[in-house]
Parts: structure tokens; sequence; C-alpha cells
């Protein structure tokens, strides 16, 4: 069964027990004079999967980067586990979309440079990044060079990366972009297990309308730049049924026609 609750956005978002991440009045005006978001209220909850879904050059990017710290404010906040951002944290790890692999490094090196970043001795960051190698089914490729990896490949070891260092909040910024179908299916496949079993706050910018209905647990969708909180959606999606028969679910297929036409509005 897939149920859509379409909600409207909060004016101000309350800060509730359970929230990790908190957007509050965020405003991102770039020293070019591009105004890329405006008023943004957000609460992502602890141990769901949000997607953020928008016209291009709406700001996806923009607020991932505001919440990892990477890029600042002009006006507004981002709180994470009750503290404001001011830089990158230990709890938040981004995954580019090109993996930023480092291409004279190893498998095992790359995935564990989040720890060595860290200072943390070289047999136990070791250790926990063939942890987390061996979890993304790359067992066997430690010693191998990116150049030597399929996209899909290279991939896993940036997601290995990214859940070496324990963050609770990741950041995924269009991680499935540069592979093809088959690995990418496989990949929304891993990334719903790893969220049940590592129970982390997963925020994702895609341009997917698919993607966003069958991974997420919430869709936030933003309006043209500058981007504006315009609707937020809950697929509810029972996950006891194979994948094909999820993505044959018309209730499934319903969603997706709608945030489909609420998109192509801005589009025409
Ligand atoms: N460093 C920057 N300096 C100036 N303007 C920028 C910078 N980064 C992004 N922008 C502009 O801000 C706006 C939002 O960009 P952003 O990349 O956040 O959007 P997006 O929704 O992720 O886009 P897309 O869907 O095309 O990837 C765009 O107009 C972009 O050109």
């Amino acid at each position: 069964m897939i149920a859509a609750v379409m909600t409207r956005p909060r004016e101000v978002a309350p800060v509730a027990p359970e929230a990790s991440v908190e957007v509050r009045d965020l405003c991102k005006v770039y020293p070019t004079g591009t105004e890329a978001l405006r008023g943004i209220n957000l609460t992502f909850p602890k141990g769901q999967f949000t997607s953020l879904l928008g016209p291009s050059g709406c700001g996806k990017t923009t607020l991932l980067k505001i919440i990892a710290g990477l890029v600042p404010a002009t006006s507004g906040e981002v709180v994470v586990n009750g503290r404001t951002v001011t830089k990158p944290g230990p709890e938040r790890a981004f995954v580019f979309q090109d993996f930023a692999l480092m291409p004279w490094a190893t498998v095992l090196r790359n995935a564990a440079f989040g720890l060595e970043l860290r200072g943390v001795a070289r047999s136990e960051r070791e250790a926990t990044a063939k942890h987390y190698i061996d979890q993304v089914g790359l067992a066997g490729f430690e010693n191998r060079y990116p150049h030597e990896l399929s996209g899909g490949m290279r991939q896993r070891v940036g997601l290995a990366r990214a859940l070496a260092v324990k963050a609770d909040v990741l950041l995924l910024d269009e991680p499935f972009s540069a592979v093809d179908e088959q690995n990418r299916r496989k990949f929304q496949e891993d990334l719903l297990q790893l969220r049940q079993v590592e129970n982390k706050t997963l925020i994702f910018v895609t341009h997917s309308i698919e993607e966003a209905v069958y991974l997420s647990d919430r869709i936030v969708l933003l309006s043209p730049r500058p981007g504006r909180v315009s609707d937020i959606i809950e697929p509810k999606i029972s996950r006891e049924r194979s994948p094909e028969d999820i993505r044959r679910d018309p209730e499934y297929l319903d969603i997706v026609e709608d945030i489909w036409r609420g998109l192509r509005n801005y589009a025409d």
C-alpha cells in the first residue's frame, strides 16, 4: 500500500525532540548577486530519508552544502543535534557527485581518508574502512586504485568513506548521476538496506522523481530560484514487495505523476 500525504510547509520549524537537522529561515545570496535560497524552514527527522527535488538551479546543492558547513548561509541557521553549524563536523558526511576519490590512493586508503584527516591511528582506521568496504560489497578490492574500478564501484568507495566516519547525517549530492541504470538500481537497494541497518539521517539531492518516490520517507519540493519550500510529500511505501512490484504499483505511479505535474508547471 502506498499513500501520499501532502502537507503544507510550516511557517516556523519547531525544535522537535527527534529532529536531527533543523534549517531555520535560511537565505543564501552568492557574492555574484545570485539569490539561491529564500526563507527555508525544514526539519529533517532522525533516521529518515529525505530527498530534495526541484527544477535545475533552484538551490538543492547549495542547501546541502550549507547543511554540510561547506558554504556559509547569508542569514538564518542550520542546527544539527542541537548545535548551530559553522563548519564541517564529524556528525555530517558529504558524498560528492564525483565521489572525490584520490586517484593515487588505494580503495582502502580512500575509504579511510576521512579518519586519516581526523588523526585516527592507521590500524584502527584501516580496520574500520575495511568493515565498510565489505558492507558496500567491495571486499577483495582494497588494494585496487580508482581507475581500476567501474563508476558504480567508485561510488561505493565514496559511500564507504562517508560511512567510515560514522556520521549520523549523510548528505548525498546526486550520487547516482555518474553510473548506469543497472548500478543505480542496485545502489538504491543498498542504500535502503544501509539505512535500516545503520539508522542514519539521509538527505539526498536528486533530479529523478521516480528515485525520490522510491527511496524517500519525505520529499521536499523546492520552487524555482530563489528556492523556497513549495511542498513536502510523504510517499508511504510498504517495502514488503519486490522493487519491481513497487515500481508497477498504480499508487506509486500516481505519486510520481503528481510530482511531475507540479514540476512541469515550473518548466512551462
Ligand atoms: N559558488 C557559486 N557562486 C555563484 N553562484 C552560484 C554558486 N554556486 C551555485 N550558484 C548559483 O546558485 C543557483 C543554485 O545553484 P545550485 O547548484 O545550488 O542549484 P541546484 O538546484 O543544485 O541545480 P542543479 O539541479 O542544476 O544541479 C544557481 O543559479 C547557480 O548558478
